[in-house]
């Protein structure tokens, strides 16, 4: 990757986050990108051909003066435009070491769920009634937890306390004017959407989970009863066979695992599959895969038109960038996509955190409410405060 004028003398950390720039560390490296010089808008459901001439054309107009890269974040609503951003200057470092900033936080002084924890059970009874009466198979219900607090959160602070538990995550933070001014999407994503390099492009698609705990055996207990567990087998077959179908005509070779693995971040434990494919033609970019898999039923359902309309009617806000995905695409194709999930966006004092779970025939509300509680604690521990009661 090339850069016009370096951030900081290389390599970058995340360390040398600045308010406005696009940060992503993923486990090969740390990218971090400051002033953009152009915005890509893609609008939605532009052919694979449109992406390609638009990125090219936005590379041409950015000019010498810039890095060859596109990045930021794609919104969860596929039908909603994205943008993007051509930086001067982007800056690749190694990947992130786990450390975790001293000094004190700001304190959490009022919290509010959205909706309330009974009504989200209610939509998972909802959600399930659903399953059973209709054609919907699976469905993705979230979450959101606002938090204020006693003084602005710095998103830099926050991206650097998320990377000590979960070095192995994808670690974000990309401004999203869209949910209002000066709000920053900070988070540390298990899930990989897609990457692309050459002619290889991998996927690691996440569904099925449960919470660690801090007992050992406890905790052992409760992976190997999720890789046993039928009901999430199911959950994260869907993910699998639409991550493949998806991938199928792109590519010469496809390998596809016939079973998942156990995955873990500091807070979950998940079924993961990765799969790795050859594609017929290398100039498809990262981008064009990205649009081509989101939203997988990670973060969607099946199938996808029934769901997204369920979570229309069952969820009362706006999912905004969560469950969309964030990454970079350079100017040739190459790039990395994360889901965007353990997130929260940031705008001064005011914390929005988001979590969901997949809901299938056999979902118990009880249980997936606690999912969605222990998903909240990845970022809720990086804010050093206290989980949900
Ligand atoms: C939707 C989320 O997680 C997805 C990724 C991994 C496991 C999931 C699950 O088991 O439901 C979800 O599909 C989230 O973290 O908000």
């Amino acid at each position: 990757m090339t850069s016009a004028r370096p951030l900081a003398p290389p390599p970058v950390s995340l360390a040398d986050y600045r308010p406005g720039d696009f940060a992503f560390a993923a486990p090969g490296r740390t990218l971090l990108a400051r002033d953009p010089v152009r915005e890509v808008v893609l609008p939605p459901g532009e052919p694979e051909s449109g992406l390609r001439e638009r990125l090219a054309e936005a590379f041409a107009a950015a000019g010498a003066q810039s890095a060859p890269i596109a990045v930021g974040a794609l919104p969860f609503d596929p039908g909603a435009p994205a943008r993007l951003a051509v930086p001067r200057t982007a800056v690749a470092g190694p990947p992130e070491r786990a450390r975790v900033p001293p000094g004190p936080l700001p304190r959490i002084r009022e919290r509010r769920e959205e909706p309330a924890a009974h009504e989200y059970a209610r939509g998972v009874a909802l959600a399930v009634d659903r399953i059973a009466r209709t054609g919907l198979r699976k469905v993705v219900l979230a979450r959101t937890l606002r938090l204020e607090a006693d003084r602005p959160v710095d998103p830099g602070l926050l991206l650097r306390r998320l990377a000590g538990p979960d070095p192995r995550g994808y670690l974000f933070a990309v401004d999203v004017p869209a949910a209002g001014p000066r709000t920053t999407l900070v988070g540390a994503s298990p899930e990989l959407l897609v990457a692309k390099r050459g002619r290889t492009v991998s996927c690691h698609p996440l569904a099925g989970s449960a919470p660690r705990h801090a007992d050992p055996g406890v905790d052992r207990e409760r992976a190997r009863s999720l890789a046993a567990s039928a009901k999430d087998r199911r959950e994260h077959a869907f993910v699998v066979a639409a991550v493949a179908d998806a991938l199928r005509p792109l590519c010469a070779a496809l390998e596809v695992p016939a079973r998942p693995a156990l995955t873990a971040t500091a807070t979950m434990w998940h079924l993961g599959t990765r799969i790795t494919g050859e594609l017929a033609d290398p100039g498809v970019s990262s981008l064009a895969l990205a649009r081509a898999l989101h939203p997988t039923p990670a973060v969607c359902g099946t199938p996808a038109e029934e769901a997204r309309r369920a979570i229309g009617e069952l969820e009362p806000f706006d999912r905004g960038h969560y469950a969309g995905a964030v990454g970079w695409c350079g100017a040739d194709g190459d790039g990395e996509w994360a889901v965007a999930l353990r997130c929260a966006e940031v705008a001064g004092g005011q914390v929005r955190l988001f979590a969901g779970a997949g809901i299938v025939a056999d979902s118990r509300p009880a249980a997936e409410l606690a999912e969605t509680e222990a998903k909240f604690r990845t970022v809720l521990a990086a804010l050093a405060a206290a989980p949900a009661e």
